[in-house]
């Protein structure tokens, strides 16, 4: 389907694109290698004429014929090597109608002119024109109107030149005719088709190209999503803290770490204190407005290093790891303190917005944080049961040890 719409974008004739911007494009892509061509064409033309320079003398000796006929060959030699330096010094005159124009028809009038100066030759002369139309039309790539007018000049100049000066009849300049149209058929039609292979391959490179940028787009747009979707599956909607999965998969990281170097590790469960009472007196709304501030605050007055998650409902779970419990308990109750300073939905009421906290380290011989969690629960819940707002300890030498820090 795109191979057929690029067809139908070439002019038919030229082979080049229709469109001018894109025929720019596709020159600028193959100027490097055109003018390679080109100035290798220049030499082999400039050697060309001066080696044929040889052949007129063998016919012509020294003659006036002789000598005009080498400084017709010698201009276009020098011409042809102009053209090839400026085009090493700048490949975009590869393209352009400078230099390049003036001397191939500088060169197609030597190749008339010879007629005169040598019309004894012309049996060589003659097919020796032919390669010549079919040399223009391939060695000179990308310029394929230009080419055609210089070949219909060449032509018929040189069928005129045979008519006028060489005194051919009538019959061997129409087979000239013929097999010099034959050659501009073959060679236009040769350089055509080159010229539509090269374009079609630029039009599925670009077309490959795109089709890689619009994949890649879509991998990176894919990878985004899978990325906002890992964060999502391991957030907190409400409060934009871990939930419980993403934070028990960070916790265990970090208690291999510390397994590892021999740190401790501290679990703590921070639970807000009548919070039902919250949400029956102000509306679930204030409720959620206070439990998002209250996340806010924790993940505030934890160190970077810690970890903390909502473990449910107005429960949060913090994993502080390189704490010994004394550490644990300055940092747990600095926050008891901030939380306690947070302003309460109703301020009217008198009432303050506090947390119970249970902390646990995790022992040494434990692997996982099970035990310590299950430690940090039950000392929160004891801490419930004496009244609230106060971080627990749980020590667990001889049983359960809970100590009061606050009340
Ligand atoms: N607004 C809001 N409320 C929630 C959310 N999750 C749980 N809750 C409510 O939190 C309240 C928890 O109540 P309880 O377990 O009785 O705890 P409490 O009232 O804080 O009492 P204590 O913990 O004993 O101090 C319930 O009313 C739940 O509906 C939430 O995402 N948003």
């Amino acid at each position: 389907m795109e191979r057929e719409r690029d067809e139908l974008e070439l002019t038919p004739w030229s082979g080049e694109f229709k469109d001018r911007l894109q025929e720019r494009h596709f020159r600028q892509s193959v100027r490097d290698d055109t003018a390679e061509l080109l100035r290798t064409a220049m030499l082999v033309g400039a050697l060309m004429f001066l080696l044929l320079g040889l052949a007129d003398h063998a016919l012509l000796g020294p003659s006036a014929s002789f000598w005009q006929l080498l400084g017709l060959r010698l201009l276009v030699s020098a011409g042809c090597l102009l053209t090839w330096w400026a085009v090493r010094r700048d490949p975009d005159l590869t393209f352009r109608f400078l230099p390049l124009n003036p001397v191939i028809w500088l060169g197609c009038t030597v190749i008339i002119l010879i007629v005169p100066l040598r019309p004894e030759t012309i049996g060589t002369h003659a097919p020796a024109t032919a390669v010549a139309v079919m040399a223009l039309y391939l060695f000179v790539p990308n310029r394929i109107p230009w080419m055609v007018a210089a070949n219909l000049y060449l032509t018929l100049g040189f069928l005129t030149a045979m008519t006028v000066w060489a005194g051919v009849p009538g019959s061997v300049i129409l087979i000239q005719g013929i097999v010099l149209g034959f050659a501009n058929t073959v060679g236009w039609l040769t350089a055509r088709r080159l010229a539509r292979l090269r374009r079609q391959q630029y039009a599925s490179l670009l077309d490959e190209r795109a089709f890689c940028q619009r994949l890649q787009g879509e991998i990176q747009e894919r990878k985004r999503l899978e990325e906002r979707l890992r964060h999502m599956a391991g957030t907190d909607e409400l409060t934009g803290l871990d939930n419980r999965r993403r934070f028990f998969e960070r916790a265990d990281r970090a208690l291999r770490r510390a397994r590892r170097h021999g740190s401790p590790m501290t679990l703590c469960m921070i639970d807000l204190d009548h919070f039902k009472t919250i949400n029956d007196r102000y509306g679930h709304a204030t409720g959620d407005r206070v439990l998002v501030q209250v996340a806010s605050q924790c993940r505030t007055h934890i160190r970077d290093i810690d970890l903390i998650g909502r473990f449910g409902g107005e429960e949060f779970v913090v994993a502080l790891p390189d704490a010994d419990l004394g550490q644990a308990l300055e940092i747990t109750e600095r926050l008891r303190r901030r939380i306690e300073g947070l302003p309460h939905p109703d301020p009217a009421a008198g009432d303050r917005l506090t947390v119970t906290i249970g902390i646990s380290r995790v022992e040494a011989d434990e692997d996982a944080l099970g035990p310590a969690l299950k430690r940090a629960d039950e000392a929160l819940y004891r801490g419930k049961a004496i009244g609230r707002n106060v971080v627990m300890v749980a020590g667990h030498d001889e049983g359960p040890h809970l100590s009061v820090v606050d009340g």
